[in-house]
């Protein structure tokens, strides 16, 4: 197990927003956190990193407790969040956005992140400000890979851009599960998290209110209108 959240709560002022999120990642697990706007799902990987503290519960990252360390503390663990937003630095170019991330000792550096994001190689000299939106997402998966993660944690990495970009970005996605991390994936875009995961989780309302394995979750019609109100296409 690398990851487990057991009875977690998150409050923004007075504002419950988890009230007792439980579920688990397993090693080498893609598992989606789904659920509609303002569910609590940017708020529970925000938890997890350390940057929303969790008022109770527990969090336990590889066996051990994480729940109220520092966030670089928590990082250097193996946690690593890509914000919605990405964190890219727009002047500095692709290459320094990337050996910033950098660790001697992970697996991850600059030829195999380039391997798997091609686009990013023909781009090193470009500024980051100068990508296209699909190639920031690129850039800061590639930056988070670099810091050597157990668990790659991603928010709505796909949101706003063109189908054949989500295309890419789905089949790096599998090539770096297939070499072992961890993925803990929060996205809107249900094909794309059908195509991806080995589980899914539900939140509502600050709570886990369903867990399935992708294929009981492929055949459930209900759960994805009542909780989601969506059908697959
Ligand atoms: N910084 C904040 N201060 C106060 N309330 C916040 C803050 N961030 C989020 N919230 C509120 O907390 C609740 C959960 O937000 P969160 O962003 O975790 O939801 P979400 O499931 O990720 O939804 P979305 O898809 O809209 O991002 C929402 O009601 C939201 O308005």
């Amino acid at each position: 197990m690398i990851l487990a959240l057991d009875n977690i709560h998150a409050h923004y002022g007075k504002s419950h927003v988890l009230q007792g999120v439980s579920f688990e990642v397993g090693d080498g697990e893609l598992v989606t956190l789904l659920g509609r706007n303002g569910a609590g799902k940017t708020t529970t990987l925000k938890s997890i990193v350390g940057v929303v503290p969790s008022t109770s519960g527990s969090i336990r990252f590889a066996g051990k407790p994480v729940q109220g360390l520092p966030p670089h503390v928590i990082a250097s663990q193996g946690v690593c969040l890509v914000p919605e937003h990405r964190g890219i630095f727009k002047l500095l170019t692709v290459e320094e956005n990337l050996l910033l991330g950098q660790r001697k000792r992970s697996p991850w550096q600059l030829d195999d992140v380039y391997r798997i994001f091609p686009r990013l190689k023909e781009r090193r000299t470009n500024g980051g400000g100068q990508l296209s939106g699909g190639e920031q997402q690129m850039l800061a998966i590639g930056r988070a890979l670099m810091n050597n993660p157990k668990l790659l944690m991603l928010d709505e990495p796909v949101e706003g851009l063109a189908p054949v970009i989500v295309e890419e970005i789905v089949s790096q996605l599998k090539t770096i599960k297939a070499a072992g991390v961890a993925i803990l994936l929060v996205e809107q875009n249900l094909e794309v998290c059908t195509q991806l995961a080995d589980r899914h989780c539900v939140l509502e309302q600050g709570r886990i209110v369903y867990t399935a394995d992708n294929a009981t979750f492929l055949a459930d019609e209900e759960v994805k209108d009542r909780y989601l109100g969506v059908g697959l296409v």
